[in-house]
């Protein structure tokens, strides 16, 4: 019998581990964030919308406004290799597949825009990888982040004859592992700021508050996760103020509250003079802390009164971040490898 090139009979069978963020334009300008916004918000776990009632509104003025102003946004954040979010993202996989050797394949790839998620799970199955663990990269559970990665992934299963076996990361929120690994990365950073800041206010990117009551876990999930690692900061800061917010509102509905820049101006009119602001809802820095947090709430904060502004980092590619990447997938792998 003759088998095509790459057929999978003759490969030796491998476990793979696909690192999934939200994604990202393909370039700073409004013809590229025209694309991934058309996307991103044509998908009804992100904007539950009836379609009639959305489409003319995205058609006819989101995507012909948004765009340009976006684009402009991004391209102050854009580096050398790209978008923040998918060069870290890449940095990722790279280190992951170094920590867990070569017998293991590891890709990444994104829900909207490039790398697609189809191409790269069928480079995976192309490689003999007939087992997959799909780590969607919030901490956080919500329908419009993990629940449409999920549904994607679905959607390329239906479409194979021959179908990998597919294991999924749970949220991993409130795990000990995440936990930690944000306590040490935070209090590295905060020693290593030139002040003490007096408060440091996590910031989750925000959804409209009817998720939360339609049933959406994230905001009460978003709310532990500043809990946790307020208690976990305490022993080392005592005198810290941990005080939580939600960003990026989109549109006009009411989205989950206190918003950051009303807060950010609130801590600030109040006498708060020296700040640091962390975003434990995303893995990777993107447009939404370093442009948003960044540049923006700094903007908010000092034209408010405050004096000391730092935003930190992301776990991203930390000794910290990527430990726990490791010890969590490992963990997911068990019976695997
Ligand atoms: C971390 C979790 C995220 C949730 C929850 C989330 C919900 C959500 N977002 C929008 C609309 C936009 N988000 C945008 C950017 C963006 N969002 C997340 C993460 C979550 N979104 C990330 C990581 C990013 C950054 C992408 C990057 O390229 O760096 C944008 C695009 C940028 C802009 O034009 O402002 C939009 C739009 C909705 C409507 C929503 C919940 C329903
Ligand atoms: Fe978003
Ligand atoms: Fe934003």
């Amino acid at each position: 019998m003759n088998l095509p090139a790459g057929h999978p009979f003759v490969i030796a069978p491998r476990v793979g581990v696909l690192l999934v963020n939200l994604g990202t334009p393909d370039a700073p300008t409004p013809k590229a964030v025209r694309r991934y916004l058309k996307e991103f918000l044509s998908d009804p776990r992100v904007v539950e919308i009836p379609k009639l009632v959305w489409w003319p509104i995205l058609n006819g003025l989101i995507l012909n406004v948004r765009p340009k102003q976006s684009a402009h946004a991004y391209a102050q954040v854009w580096g050398p290799d790209g978008s923040p979010l998918a060069t870290i993202t890449k940095a990722q996989a790279e280190g992951l597949q170094t920590q867990l050797g070569n017998g293991i394949m590891v890709r990444w790839a994104m829900r909207y825009g490039n790398p697609a998620m189809g191409p790269v799970l069928a480079e995976m199955k192309a490689a003999g990888c007939e087992r997959i663990l799909v780590a969607p990269l919030y901490p956080q559970y919500s329908a419009a982040t993990t629940a449409t990665a999920i549904d994607e992934l679905g959607r390329q299963l239906t479409a194979m004859r021959w179908q990998p076996s597919t294991r999924t990361l749970p949220p991993y929120y409130d795990d000990p592992l995440h936990v930690a690994a944000l306590r040490d990365d935070l209090a590295r950073q905060l020693r290593a700021l030139p002040f003490v800041p007096e408060v440091l206010l996590l910031s989750f990117h925000g959804m409209p508050e009817r998720t939360l009551h339609m049933g959406d876990p994230y905001h009460c999930q978003c709310r532990k996760t500043a809990r946790l690692v307020g208690e976990a900061l305490a022993a080392d800061f005592p005198g810290l103020r941990i005080e939580t917010s939600f960003q990026s509102r989109f549109g006009r509905a009411k989205w989950l509250e206190p918003y950051t820049e009303d807060t950010l101006t609130a801590l600030a009119k109040g006498g708060v003079t020296r700040l640091a602001i962390a975003a434990p809802g995303f893995s990777a820095d993107c447009l939404e802390t370093r442009e948003e947090l960044a540049i923006r709430g700094r903007e908010v904060f000092e034209e408010a009164g405050g004096l000391e502004f730092a935003a930190l980092d992301c776990l991203n590619t930390s000794d910290a971040g990527m430990a726990m990447l490791e010890a969590l997938v490992r963990r997911e792998l068990g019976g695997w490898i």
